[in-house]
């Protein structure tokens, strides 16, 4: 299912744009049988309107934490999240979230499953056409016409994670918080994924935060790559990527700057 792409507007545009998202002095505890331990803590982030920005670290650094608060799953122990100028407390109609895992209803059909989505509490009442367009735009936007009526076993790992992409696109997000969307899937399928993801950007201007364990994908879908370190998870240094997209066919352009965040990386993963 490979798909061309359409061009992304310049870089100087979006560094122009307001911020979607802003993040203040986050921090997220937990409470264990060995005491608290810290997830995060002092985390500020803008996301500005139309960027992708990606979260890249070790292990327990915190990445997932962050973006389950940002999205409202839970609560912040310290600190300050804003939405377009508002404050954002708790699940937000316009914040969109997908997983690692599809998380798909096995008993309900691909349509099914996208409106499931759609009549989440949060979502305005809609009527059964404005649902049903939603659905079949959704769809089309994840490139399932046909498969309206499968069900989740019927299909592939890439499909599956195309519906759950569908479920939270059919909800119109302004913002999309990705966690690792990707990593379960083959290298040929995260591929065709990032070029599915690509295309949805440019063509909708989509504002994405992304949780990534993998530099390159991070280097093919950012503009910019925040690294985080961790006890305590922080942010440490962020680079901008100013290669116009797409950049699949770049290796060599994007050379520095991968070896730049890579001995970065190797630095705060041998931190203790
Ligand atoms: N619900 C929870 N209860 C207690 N501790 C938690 C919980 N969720 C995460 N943690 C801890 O918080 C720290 C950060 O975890 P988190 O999953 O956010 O890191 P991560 O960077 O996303 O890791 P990974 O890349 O392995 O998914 C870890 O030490 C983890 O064990």
């Amino acid at each position: 299912m490979s798909e061309s792409i359409a061009s992304l507007p310049d870089a100087p545009l979006r560094e122009q744009a307001v911020s979607l998202l802003t993040v203040r002095q986050l921090q997220k505890q937990y409470a264990g049988r060995q005491g608290t331990l810290t997830a995060f803590e002092g985390i500020d982030l803008e996301v500005r309107l139309g960027e992708v920005v990606c979260l890249l670290g070790a292990s327990g650094c915190g990445k997932s934490s962050l973006l389950a608060t940002i999205a409202g799953l839970q609560s912040a122990d310290r600190g300050e999240l804003y939405l377009n100028g508002n404050p954002l407390r708790r699940s937000h109609p316009r914040v969109g979230v997908v997983f690692q895992d599809p998380c798909l209803l096995p008993w309900q059909t691909v349509a099914q499953n996208i409106a499931w989505g759609l009549t989440l509490k949060q979502v305005p009442s809609l009527s059964r056409t404005e649902l049903r367009s939603r659905i079949t735009e959704a769809i089309a936007q994840v490139g399932l016409q046909g498969f309206e009526r499968s069900y989740p076993h019927q299909l592939s790992g890439g499909m599956a994670q195309r519906v759950a992409l569908a479920r939270t696109l059919a909800r119109r997000p302004q913002l999309l918080l990705l966690d690792e969307p990707f990593s379960a899937l083959d290298a040929i399928t995260r591929l065709d994924m990032q070029t599915l993801l690509l295309n949805i950007i440019a063509q909708q201007q989509t504002t994405v935060l992304m949780v990534t364990h993998d530099l390159d994908e991070a280097l093919l879908l950012g503009d910019r790559v925040v690294l985080m370190a961790r006890r305590p998870g922080r942010i440490e240094r962020e680079w901008a990527i100013a290669q116009p997209k797409p950049r699949f066919q770049q290796a060599h352009a994007l050379a520095d700057i991968r070896f730049t965040i890579l001995e970065a990386l190797a630095t705060v993963m041998a931190s203790p």
